[in-house]
């Protein structure tokens, strides 16, 4: 498997590496000794009930109590009564999986590196994080990421490349699943307001109109050595809030707080707590989310103004 462990700008995907049956993982993935603290495997069941919100009970000064007390703890919350049908997740969860099954030459038309070479990074497409240096320990996991906020600024162009159901899906469902993970942000940030006695729309009318929100995929294949990588490092994520959806029941996603590990199950809505996934030998896992930004998207500001 000497091939993988070359040069580290053009490598196959983590899928790849999975489906050549590796036994080992190529050095570059190996988090340092350290980095494990003894185990990554052994985190902690969670101590106490997953915190509950219902989102259509929002309004009640309880269940906003409910919302403080989750935010405040833990930095997330598992939302019942959210909105968004079962159907509608079902058939963003198949339509990915199909992605991702497809040809490695049929998704990499949409890698996120439209040079090839690893120096063109874009947040939009398919592949792994940015790499910004040789000594950088990748993720066990690959990615893709479509920009589906603002409406007028969806890159198509991108989503024709894709299968056919997965742009229908897109082209059908995007505008769905856009104005409902919209409403969801709004609802929980008027609600926060509220419990802050600030003025109810502070946060909302500061959200700009061209705010982007991306929908996330990410594909995390079996991995031989489950205790020597990590399908994504220890990370908080950025923006205002994530919103993840069902993934086939194959845990792995975990939450920090006070320097110890807990497993959660993967349905819920984050704010702010650091949280990484780990791999398991078996089984694959596939996740989808919605990350909702306040502002624009970064990158194409930046590349607009330099532009
Ligand atoms: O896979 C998961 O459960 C979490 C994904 C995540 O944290 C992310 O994409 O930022
Ligand atoms: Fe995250």
């Amino acid at each position: 498997m000497a091939a993988f462990d070359e040069s580290p700008m053009v490598r196959p995907t983590v899928q790849e590496l999975a489906a050549a049956g590796v036994e080992e993982p190529p050095r570059q993935y190996v988090l340092p000794e350290q980095d494990r603290h003894g185990d990554l495997l052994a985190a902690d069941e969670f101590p106490e009930p997953i915190p509950l919100v219902d989102l259509s009970r929002l309004t009640d000064a309880d269940e906003a109590e409910r919302l403080r007390a989750a935010l405040q703890t833990w930095g997330f919350f598992l939302a019942t009564n959210h909105g968004i049908e079962e159907s509608l997740m079902d058939a963003m969860m198949s339509v990915s999986r199909e992605f991702f099954r497809q040809p490695a030459e049929e998704k990499q038309k949409c890698s996120n590196l439209a040079d090839g070479n690893g120096k063109d990074y874009q947040v939009e497409g398919y592949g792994s994080d940015k790499v910004v240096s040789e000594d950088q320990v990748l993720n066990w996991s690959d990615r893709l990421q479509l920009e589906v906020d603002p409406e007028d600024e969806r890159n198509l162009a991108k989503w024709r490349r894709h299968p056919e159901s997965f742009r229908v899906f897109l082209q059908g469902c995007a505008q769905e699943y856009a104005s409902r993970t919209k409403k969801i942000r709004d609802l929980v940030l008027r609600s926060i307001a509220k419990l802050l006695e600030i003025e109810e729309d502070y946060f909302v009318n500061q959200i700009s109109n061209k705010a982007s929100g991306f929908a996330r995929f990410n594909y995390y294949p079996p991995c031989p050595r489950p205790d020597l990588v990590l399908g994504l490092m220890p990370h908080s994520d950025s923006g205002l809030l994530t919103i993840l959806f069902n993934n086939d029941n194959v845990g792995g996603l975990q939450v920090q707080r006070d320097g110890r590990w807990y497993n959660i199950m993967n349905i819920g809505i984050f704010t702010s707590p650091v949280h990484r996934v780990v791999t398991n030998i078996e089984k694959d896992r596939l996740l989808g989310c919605v990350l909702r930004r306040g502002c624009g998207n970064y990158a194409r500001a930046s590349a607009r103004f330099a532009g």
